[in-house]
């Protein structure tokens, strides 16, 4: 009996430490304020988006939120306007998987806004299915709808510098690959997909967060743009709302206490888009508001720019 009451205060314990130390990270520091800058935040009117939206709006900054949903994008709109209580919110709808709304939204924000100081690239999705213009979805919204919106929007970045470029990528990309022959229809998940399938295919989309970050650097050396790409951590969000109902139930209590908060969960982002002095680190990854060392795959300079010449095709830049 007494052994057991150890095992369990010990299990209580670990989890108490990890909760409080682990889950919890370390926190942006940066003061800065933004009045007069803007910034895009794509796919914020949920999860870490819409906290990162709030932290910039807060700071001063004029905020686009960029949403898919027009509803639930103007009431993340209101929520933001009244918490802050900024008067400089606006939303702009945009869905990533459909290249003719990412181009909508470029030529909208490009005609009304005069300024784009931070591009924050956060939208993400955790689901099956192709988008409208025929990709995988997760590869289609996670990678090329960001390609194409950075590329629309890099000349307004470069008028504006110094500027940044901040992508949520995530720790899964280590799992990723990049399969150049089938990219285009491979990733096209259909129903009844695996669950280790499913997975494997946003790990791909998530090492293209990566690939990009690390190209598109090498493309803005000698302007004022940085750009740096991102882990936010294991974040208790909306993000698996596509996956088992019954997966999610019985996985509910474990993300409520192990995972981040959106608040935690925003940190690395902000300190990607605030932090003075890591300029010198675009085209980088980082975790936990830290540079991290990624694999030779994540920095591999060949498929890095087969990447970006095969998406400037894919989104008929080229
Ligand atoms: N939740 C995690 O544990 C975790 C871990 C690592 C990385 N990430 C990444 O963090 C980012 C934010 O995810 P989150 O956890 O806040 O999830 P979330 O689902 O709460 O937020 C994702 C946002 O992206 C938007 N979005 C999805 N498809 C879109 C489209 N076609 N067009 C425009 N917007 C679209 C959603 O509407 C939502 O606002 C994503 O890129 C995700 O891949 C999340």
């Amino acid at each position: 009996m007494s052994t057991l009451l150890l095992v369990v205060g010990v299990v209580i314990g670990v989890a108490y430490i990890y909760r409080h130390v682990v889950v919890k990270g370390k926190s942006c520091t940066s003061t800065a304020k933004l009045h007069g800058r803007t910034v895009i935040v794509t796919g914020s009117n949920t999860g870490i988006g819409k906290t990162t939206a709030m932290d910039l709006a807060k700071r001063g900054a004029r905020v686009i939120l960029a949403c898919r949903s027009k509803q639930r994008g103007e009431a993340a709109l209101e929520e933001i306007k009244r918490e802050s209580g900024s008067n400089q919110v606006v939303f702009m709808q945009l869905d990533l998987g459909s290249l003719k709304s990412v181009r909508s939204f470029a030529e909208t924000f490009l005609k009304s806004e005069p300024r784009l100081d931070i591009l924050i690239n956060n939208a993400g999705i955790y689901m099956q299915g192709r988008t409208e213009d025929g990709l995988g979805m997760m590869f289609g919204v996670n990678h090329i709808g960001h390609f194409l919106l950075t590329n629309l929007l890099l000349d307004r970045l470069k008028e504006c510098g110094p500027s940044r470029v901040v992508t949520v990528s995530s720790l899964t990309h280590n799992f990723g690959n990049i399969n150049f022959d089938c990219l285009n229809t491979h990733k096209a998940l259909g129903l009844g997909t695996s669950s280790m399938e499913t997975l494997r295919v946003y790990s791909d989309s998530k090492l293209c967060n990566v690939l990009f970050t690390h190209e598109l650097a090498k493309k803005l050396q000698g302007s004022k743009v940085t750009c740096y790409s991102l882990h936010p951590g294991a974040i208790n969000s909306e993000l698996a709302r596509n996956t088992s109902p019954v997966l999610q139930i019985l996985l509910k209590p474990l993300t409520a206490y192990f995972f981040k908060n959106t608040i935690q969960g925003c940190q690395t982002t902000l300190h990607c888009t605030l932090q003075e002095g890591i300029e010198h680190l675009s085209g980088r990854y980082f975790s936990n508001c830290t540079v991290r060392k990624v694999y030779p795959k994540a920095k591999d300079d060949a498929a890095a720019r087969k990447l970006w010449e095969l998406s400037e095709r894919l989104c008929g830049l080229a």
